[in-house]
């Protein structure tokens, strides 16, 4: 996965929220890291087209976000935050295999598609459960194994542990660690992407700081702290 920022931004009542930001993205653990408000969930809302820059471009393995959107959305699945909104059918399994509607598989091979999804997080037994039962944390692994069961190329991730509690938080952290797909993961969480290949700090719209995660979150704490 490659993703290219050039020269981006973002206008919002007049105020550039991103400005003039330019990336190339290709590691394969990134942290989005900075205070409140600087601009993390739309720079990583641009990835997938969920936000299209005013200026500039965006590219994900070559294809400009806001003229491919549809193919975009296909390579860079999303987990947000708050996943209440990412669930939306009554019954878990069902939940995952809308996704792979599109491929039009036999429905034994759907099946198994949506278990090996479920239970790649731990969560197989509750394929069969009704969705408005979950817990939150519960809630927060199916809204990943959504995500997972198409085979996105790059998973961005907001904020994926703040809700969560220790048990669930560890789960979400081992997934991030163990999956082979590219992740970037906007986070205040600084345990969490400490053993990241890259942090990204931004500030009022800008990156401020680009490197190691060590470095970077020292930075950070020195700064925002
Ligand atoms: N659609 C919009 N219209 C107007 N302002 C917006 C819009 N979207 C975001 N903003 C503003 O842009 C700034 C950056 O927002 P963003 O959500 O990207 O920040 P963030 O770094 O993710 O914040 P947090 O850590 O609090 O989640 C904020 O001041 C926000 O209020």
């Amino acid at each position: 996965m490659r993703a290219v920022l050039e020269g981006v931004s973002v206008v919002r009542d007049g105020r550039a929220i991103l400005d003039s930001v330019d990336l190339t993205l290709r590691e394969r653990r990134i942290a989005v890291l900075g205070p409140n408000g600087s601009g993390k969930s739309t720079l990583v809302r641009l990835l997938n087209g969920l936000v299209t820059p005013s200026k500039g471009r965006v590219a994900v393995d070559g294809h400009d976000t806001a003229k491919d959107a549809a193919l975009v959305r296909r390579r860079v699945g999303f987990v947000f935050q708050n996943p209440e909104n990412q669930i939306v059918f009554p019954i878990v399994s069902e939940d995952l295999a809308f996704g792979l509607k599109h491929l039009k598989l036999p429905k034994a091979e759907l099946h198994r598609r949506v278990l090996e999804a479920l239970e790649r997080f731990g969560i197989g037994h509750l394929a069969e459960r009704q969705s408005h039962t979950l817990s939150g944390g519960e809630r927060q692994l199916v809204a990943l194994a959504a995500v997972m069961v198409m085979k996105p190329a790059l998973v961005v991730f907001d904020e994926p542990t703040t809700l969560l509690d220790l048990r669930n938080r560890n789960r979400i952290r081992a997934a991030i660690t163990e999956m082979p797909e590219s992740a970037i993961v906007v986070s205040h969480d600084l345990d969490l992407v400490r053993d990241f290949d890259r942090a990204i700090v931004i500030d009022q719209g800008r990156v401020v700081r680009d490197d190691r995660p060590g470095p970077a979150i020292d930075w950070y704490r020195a700064h925002f702290g």
